[in-house]
């Protein structure tokens, strides 16, 4: 298998990822004709690793779907590879793609359950299309509807079923044949926060216990800040920034993905404020800087110790502490005197604490 330069280098970076489960090599999707064609997906290069929870993200139209579909053969690249645990999938016929979609479960927005079966009989669907026999298919399905708490929902339809559970359903149904990869295409989008929760917190279960690959596409940043290891940002038919979430999402290198972010950041600036600041300061002026807490540091009473260290003229005006990828991350705007002995002595208290900080620029 040639791995191109732009994915190995992503390997290089992330020994995590020697062992990927799926690669896009340099894959172009282009629909329709020649003069009337669209190019959904532009030279994309993309390692998920194996038994890691990947995140696609991007704005509506960025080839999410496109990309996803392209793993399981619903859609065919027009140049480029993608290969599935060692397997060209673009080279594969009809019994081939067969097999590898057996081992590849998927879970929808929509849940995609058959009304006219009971939760059970929706599970044993794969089961039966794989030729099992009875005693075999209630052997299974009653163990994965356990797996995810719905032992107790068997045989009720998806009319009686909520969205979380109906989501469980389609989770427990992705299982059955023991899939390698799950692919989830906006799975709790049509789920209030809650439960999206709960269902994120399933799916990090089944990945964790059972080793699962799991590669995800959403338009939620919560959702990747949740449950996924790793990122790739898209924006139309590209991948703009990829790597482990925690690094994306602290030190965001992209337009899309800063804008992406900010929608979502408990630090962002109130309007008012981002009218008023501007990037030269005037005599009287106050400065304002974004701290950034990683890790151990988002713990520690820096605060405190700032307003110790430069006096008390220090307002916070906004800021947040959040977890990414299940590691700590804080970040506070604050704005002091411009004055070059307090900035010094902030500078200073930086310096030491290995603070990392932004000026965000000067306002009366
Ligand atoms: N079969 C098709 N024929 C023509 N154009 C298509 C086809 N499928 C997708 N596209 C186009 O490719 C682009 C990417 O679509 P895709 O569905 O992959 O995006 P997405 O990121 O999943 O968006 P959304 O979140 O809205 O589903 C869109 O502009 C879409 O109109």
């Amino acid at each position: 298998m040639t791995i191109p330069d732009s994915a190995a280098d992503a390997i290089r970076h992330n020994p995590a990822q020697n062992d990927p489960m799926v690669t896009f090599e340099r894959v172009t999707k282009r629909f329709g004709n020649d003069e009337k064609s669209f190019v959904a997906l532009d030279n994309v290069d993309l390692v998920v690793g194996r038994g890691e929870i990947t995140g696609i993200i991007g704005r509506s139209g960025a080839g999410k779907s496109t990309l996803i579909r392209l793993v399981n053969g619903l859609e065919k690249v027009t140049s480029g590879r993608v290969v599935v645990d060692g397997t060209d999938v673009g080279g594969l016929g009809e019994t081939g793609l067969r097999s590898l979609r057996r081992e590849i479960g998927m879970i929808f927005q929509h849940f995609n359950l058959l009304s006219s079966r009971t939760a059970f009989d929706n599970v044993a669907l794969p089961l039966e299309i794989a030729g099992l026999d009875r005693a075999a298919i209630k052997a299974k399905v009653g163990p994965l509807l356990e797996l995810v708490g719905l032992a107790d929902r068997a045989s009720h339809y998806p009319s009686e079923l909520s969205g979380g559970q109906k989501q469980r359903v389609g989770i427990a149904r992705a299982l059955a044949t023991s899939p390698k990869l799950l692919l989830s295409d906006e799975a709790t989008s049509a789920l209030d926060p809650e439960t999206t929760q709960s269902i994120l917190a399933l799916l990090k279960r089944i990945n964790a216990e059972l080793g699962l690959t799991i590669l995800l596409i959403t338009h939620e940043m919560e959702v990747v800040k949740t449950i996924a290891s790793h990122v790739a940002v898209m924006d139309v038919g590209r991948i703009v920034e990829q790597g482990r979430t925690f690094d994306i999402f602290t030190a965001p290198k992209h337009e899309t993905t800063r804008i992406m972010l900010a929608a979502t950041s408990g630090t962002t600036l109130p309007e008012w404020l981002k009218t008023d600041l501007r990037q030269t300061p005037s005599a009287g002026d106050r400065i304002l800087v974004r701290l950034t807490f990683l890790g151990a540091t988002a713990f520690q009473p820096l605060t405190a110790r700032l307003v110790t260290e430069i006096g008390g003229d220090v307002n916070i005006l906004a800021g947040a502490i959040e977890e990414i990828a299940g590691e700590p991350f804080g970040t506070l705007v604050v704005a002091y005197p411009a004055t070059p002995d307090t900035i010094a002595r902030a500078n200073r208290f930086y310096a030491e604490t290995g603070l990392s900080t932004e000026v965000l620029g000067y306002v009366a």
